[in-house]
């Protein structure tokens, strides 16, 4: 079963008369029980196209869909993107999606609340298998660049989604720390109709992988 497809995806940046072409016709899928690593040396693209698959950022061409729910993601407003990005994906940037006034259980039960059904019983055992069941009352600004890649993890699972985009979730993780991620994921992934969409660096990350794509100037290497 194909969860989410992007199809003959273009993006490019303009920076005065500079033109980047950070995406040059990507497409590809991710099926129920596949655990999809992402690899490419820094600036070929894999941000830019997890975004897009995310619906933070619209492609300039081509198409994403969330194929679990048959519906377009691509060139929608904003809101709906949001919504559908809320219903169907589990979102964890580089940069980090913790709001800065909230705690790290209240930033763990964010998205199920936007959504009316907040499990905290669900968020508690996410944050306890990644390590971080003493840190629920501490806030973004108290943790390290590791805690926060973990709460950033546990935020995109805790509502129940289907399919997970993660932009290099060990990038500052130590490697007891890594492992503990990669079960993490390993363990969404064997959920029925469950898929991951994940960016690293990290040989080791990239083990458990079901598939690996490699990008290289915003299309695959092999293509
Ligand atoms: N907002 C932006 N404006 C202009 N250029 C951008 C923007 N975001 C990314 N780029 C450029 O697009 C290309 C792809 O960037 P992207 O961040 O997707 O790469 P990446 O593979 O994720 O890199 P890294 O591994 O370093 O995170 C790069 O050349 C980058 O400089």
């Amino acid at each position: 079963m194909t969860l989410l497809q992007a199809t003959d995806v273009y993006r490019f940046y303009h920076v005065g008369d500079d033109e980047t072409r950070a995406l040059r016709g990507a497409s590809l899928e991710v099926r129920a029980g596949e655990l999809v690593v992402l690899l490419g040396r820094s600036g070929s693209g894999k941000s830019t196209l997890l975004a897009c698959l995310a619906g933070l950022d619209d492609p300039d061409g081509g198409q994403v869909e969330v194929a679990v729910a048959s519906r377009r993601l691509s060139r929608r407003p904003e809101v709906q993107r949001a919504r559908l990005r809320a219903e169907h994906l589990g979102v964890m940037l580089q940069s980090g999606n913790l709001l800065p006034h909230l705690n790290v259980l209240e930033n763990v039960l964010l998205t199920g609340r936007i959504l009316g059904k907040p499990d905290e019983v669900r968020a508690r055992e996410l944050l306890a298998q990644l390590g971080l069941a003493g840190r629920l009352a501490a806030y973004p600004s108290q943790l390290s660049g590791g805690e926060t890649a973990r709460v950033s993890l546990a935020a995109a699972l805790a509502h129940g989604p289907a399919i997970l985009l993660a932009d290099e979730p060990t990038a500052e993780l130590d490697l007891q720390t890594e492992v503990q991620v990669a079960q993490v994921i390993e363990a969404f992934v064997r959920q029925p109709g469950h898929g991951a969409l994940i960016a690293t660096h990290s040989p080791r990350l990239a083990a458990h992988a079901s598939r690996v794509l490699r990008l290289k100037d915003g299309r695959w290497q092999d293509a």
